[in-house]
């Protein structure tokens, strides 16, 4: 009891002046962090008021989908760590509890950048445009934010991280240009650095005429130049010859890779020489397409390539991706390393696939079996069907479906393709056949044919193929690769091996 002793009165008055101000401060640091909280929150409100209102045209351009990921790796990232100061108990505020799990990360944002910049080299657009938000202008898609010029920096510091030296110097030039003191959170000498380095590189590589130089290993260039501040010759950029002869043996037609990207096809070029027809197409009278022929558009004379329209129903496709979404994972290939063999990311190639087979559900041996109805091939040894969702900027580099490294499979080599498109693409994202010279332009609901060896069993370099960079849109494409052995007797050899 206190109040019996005037002595433990006045200990409560100590009491409470100690108590007073620490309570004051503890509101203070409070009420702090909720100010701090509700300056991001309504930030993020306003934001995701709009997104909703507008989700499917918001998440198709590359710069929306750049910010969101930025979003999430910085202001989400910085909610949670002030939630965190502010329930000191430890115990996490449950909302955000289990939402923190799936929030990207800086890689995310790096690769996002890395995706615009894709873009820009391929479609070859101008640094202010994007840094605008425009980056289809004739067709009006433009991003909700503009990119503030830290952002512009950070890209242009991506650029010269992944080697796209010509970008790197347009985005630092810009970034430099839109400088305001105290304004930016990047100094001004390390733009003006990166200029220099970015621009020195540029001049090496267009001296060596390396077209598509941000496929090209820089590391040794640019250290040389930075270490002896000299003029460079290009053999002083490329000590190892080999790197470059082995990037011209796999993007031997790197421009041509971009004309067709697009939109123009070699026929352009070589004039009205070969004929190409669209047709109704019943594979020799099978009852399955008899009353129901399949839509023909030939893309190419030869190597023969196809476009079928209207193989699978939009119902289909949406059965199909919802199999697939949630087995999506990062698209992985094999790699020969010194001591080892293993599977990689495949970092080039901005996708995420799954596989489904026929029993994943009936929508799968459906389409299995359609597709050997319209290709006349048994699918005996085929793969699962793979359902790929590209990302930011997605690509997939010129290759050849054929995979030497797997040359032992036992059902033989990939003879065929079949490539499905899940969904139109409103910009970019063809599939660019940069031998034949012609692209095959994403039609949701049709699908591209092509053999990939000749009869005689020799690989086809002539399809030689990749996808180009999305500008715009959500792209989803699926392969069926049928495989040598079950066609033995469907695809015989000729009797003159040419
Ligand atoms: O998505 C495309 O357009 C082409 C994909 C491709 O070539 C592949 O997955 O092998
Ligand atoms: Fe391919």
């Amino acid at each position: 009891e206190w109040f019996s002793s005037m002595e433990q009165i006045i200990d409560l008055v100590r009491h409470e002046s100690l108590l007073a101000p620490t309570l004051q401060n503890y509101i203070k640091a409070k009420m702090e962090i909720l100010l701090k909280l509700k300056t991001y929150g309504d930030e993020l409100s306003e934001i995701a008021d709009k997104v909703s209102a507008n989700k499917e045209e918001y998440i198709i351009h590359p710069i929306n989908q750049y910010h969101l990921i930025k979003r999430f790796a910085t202001q989400w990232t910085e909610v949670n760590q002030l939630l965190d100061r502010f329930n000191r108990t430890g115990k996490k505020t449950d909302f955000i509890k289990n939402a923190t799990r799936l929030f990207p990360k800086e890689e995310d944002i790096k690769g996002s950048a890395e995706g615009i910049l894709r873009i820009q080299d391929t479609y070859n657009l101008n640094t202010s445009d994007i840094a605008e938000g425009n980056i289809s202008g004739e067709k009006g898609h433009n991003s909700l934010k503009k990119l503030t010029t830290d952002e512009c920096y950070h890209i242009g510091k991506a650029a010269f991280n992944g080697g796209l030296y010509d970008p790197c110097t347009h985005w630092m030039q810009f970034s430099l240009q839109r400088f305001e003191e105290g304004k930016q959170n990047f100094s001004k000498a390390h733009a003006e650095e990166y200029l220099q380095l970015c621009k020195m590189v540029s001049i090496c590589l267009h001296r060596i005429q390396a077209v598509k130089y941000r496929l090209l290993n820089l590391k040794d260039c640019y250290i040389h130049i930075q270490h002896t501040k000299i003029t460079v010759v290009p053999e002083q950029c490329f000590p190892q010859n080999k790197v470059i002869e082995k990037l011209h043996h796999y993007y031997s037609t790197p421009t041509e890779l971009l004309v067709l990207c697009i939109g123009e096809t070699r026929a352009i070029h070589i004039g009205a020489t070969i004929k190409l027809h669209c047709y109704l197409h019943t594979n020799n009278g099978n009852p399955w397409l008899m009353f129901n022929p399949v839509k023909v558009e030939e893309l190419w004379d030869s190597p023969h390539i196809v476009q079928f329209y209207d193989v699978i129903t939009s119902a289909e496709v949406d059965k199909i991706k919802k199999l697939a979404k949630p087995r999506l994972f990062r698209a992985i290939h094999f790699e020969d390393k010194e001591d080892s063999e293993v599977f990689q990311k495949a970092a080039y190639r901005i996708t995420k696939v799954s596989w489904l087979n026929d029993t994943s559900g009936p929508v799968i041996a459906k389409l299995t079996r359609r597709i050997s109805e319209i290709t006349g091939l048994s699918m005996n040894t085929t793969e699962e069907l793979q359902v790929a969702n590209y990302g930011v900027g997605g690509e997939y580099p010129p290759h050849l479906d054929v995979a030497s490294r797997m040359y032992d499979h036992p059902d033989g080599e990939r003879i065929a393709t079949f490539l499905i498109y899940l969904s139109e693409v409103e910009e970019g994202g063809g599939t660019a056949f940069v031998r034949a010279g012609v692209a095959a332009k994403p039609i949701k609901g049709s699908a591209v044919f092509w053999y990939n060896m000749y009869p005689s069993g020799d690989i086809d370099i002539r399809t030689f193929h990749g996808a180009c960079p999305v500008i715009i849109g959500n792209k989803w494409a699926s392969n069926k690769w049928i495989r040598e052995l079950g066609e033995s007797f469907h695809r015989q050899c000729k009797l003159d091996r040419n």
